[in-house]
C-alpha cells in the first residue's frame, strides 16, 4: 500500500481534447488534476460537465494555475471566485486556491475549506521565508497545503525536504510540497520519509519541470513505500 497519493495532471489545450482521452490510462492513479487553465474560461465552462462525468470514478483537484503562478490563465479576482464556485457545482474532491495570487476567494469559498488546496508556486526560487509562508497558509485550516518552488542548489531540496519533515511532525499530514526541476527531482518521490502527501506524475506532458513519468514514479514508490505500516 502507498503511502503517497498519486496525482497525474490533465491538460486540455480544445474541449476536442478529451474525447480521446483514455480513463484506463489512469487506472490506479490516487487523483486526476484537471489543469483548466490550458482553456479558457468559456471553455471550461463547456467542458466542465463532460469532464466530471468522464472521470466520475475519480478524484478530481481542479486547478487554474495563473499567469503569475507559473500557469495559462490570467483572471479578475470576480471571475477567478465565479469560476470556481461554478465548479463547485460539480462537487470535485479538492479545488486548488493559490493563497498569495487569489488569497481573498479562499474566505468566500470557506464553507468549502475541506476541498481546498492551497498553493504556492515559485518558479525563480525557494523564497527565504517558506516557512513563513507555509506556516500562514496552514492557519487557514484547509485541506491541503501545497507549495512547489524552484531550487536553485543542493540545499534548498534538502532544506524543503527538512522544512516539510518538521511541519508534518508539528501539524499532522496536511502539506505537499516539491522542488521543480531536474534538482528537485528527489522530492517527488520522497514522502515516505519528509510526510509530503502528495507527487504529480506526468502521463503525456509535464505540467510542471522536474515530474516523473507515473510509471517511473509507481515503480519508485513501490519499491520505497511497499512495506510501510499504514
Ligand atoms: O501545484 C502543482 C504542482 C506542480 O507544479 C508540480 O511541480 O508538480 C504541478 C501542477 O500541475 C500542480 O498544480
Amino acid at each position: 500500500m502507498r503511502r503517497t497519493k498519486i496525482v497525474v495532471p490533465v491538460m486540455l489545450t480544445e474541449p476536442s481534447d478529451l474525447e480521446r482521452v483514455n480513463i484506463n490510462d489512469y487506472e490506479d492513479v490516487d487523483l486526476i488534476e484537471w489543469r483548466a487553465d490550458f482553456l479558457s474560461e468559456e471553455d471550461i465552462l463547456i467542458l466542465a460537465p463532460q469532464f466530471f462525468e468522464k472521470f466520475k470514478d475519480f478524484k478530481v483537484l481542479f486547478t487554474l494555475r495563473t499567469v503569475r503562478e507559473g500557469g495559462n490563465i490570467q483572471l479578475s479576482e470576480k471571475k477567478y471566485l465565479a469560476l470556481l464556485q461554478k465548479i463547485l457545482t460539480y462537487n470535485p474532491a479538492y479545488i486548488d486556491i493559490e493563497y498569495f495570487t487569489h488569497g481573498r476567494a479562499l474566505h468566500q469559498l470557506a464553507a468549502f475549506a475541506d476541498k481546498i488546496v492551497l498553493s504556492y508556486h515559485n518558479f525563480e526560487e525557494v523564497p527565504t521565508d517558506l516557512t513563513k509562508r507555509l506556516l500562514k497558509m496552514h492557519q487557514e485550516k484547509t485541506a491541503y497545503v501545497k507549495v512547489a518552488v524552484m531550487p536553485g542548489h543542493e540545499c534548498d531540496v534538502l532544506d524543503l525536504m527538512q522544512i516539510t519533515r518538521d511541519l508534518t511532525l508539528e501539524y499532522g499530514e496536511k502539506f505537499i510540497t516539491m522542488a521543480m526541476g531536474e534538482l528537485g527531482r528527489l522530492t517527488r518521490i520522497s514522502g515516505y520519509l519528509t510526510g509530503s502527501c502528495w507527487t504529480f506524475a506526468s502521463l503525456t506532458a509535464e505540467s510542471a519541470p522536474g515530474q516523473l513519468s507515473l510509471q517511473h514514479t509507481r515503480q519508485i514508490l513501490d519499491l520505497l513505500e511497499s512495506d510501510l505500516t499504514e
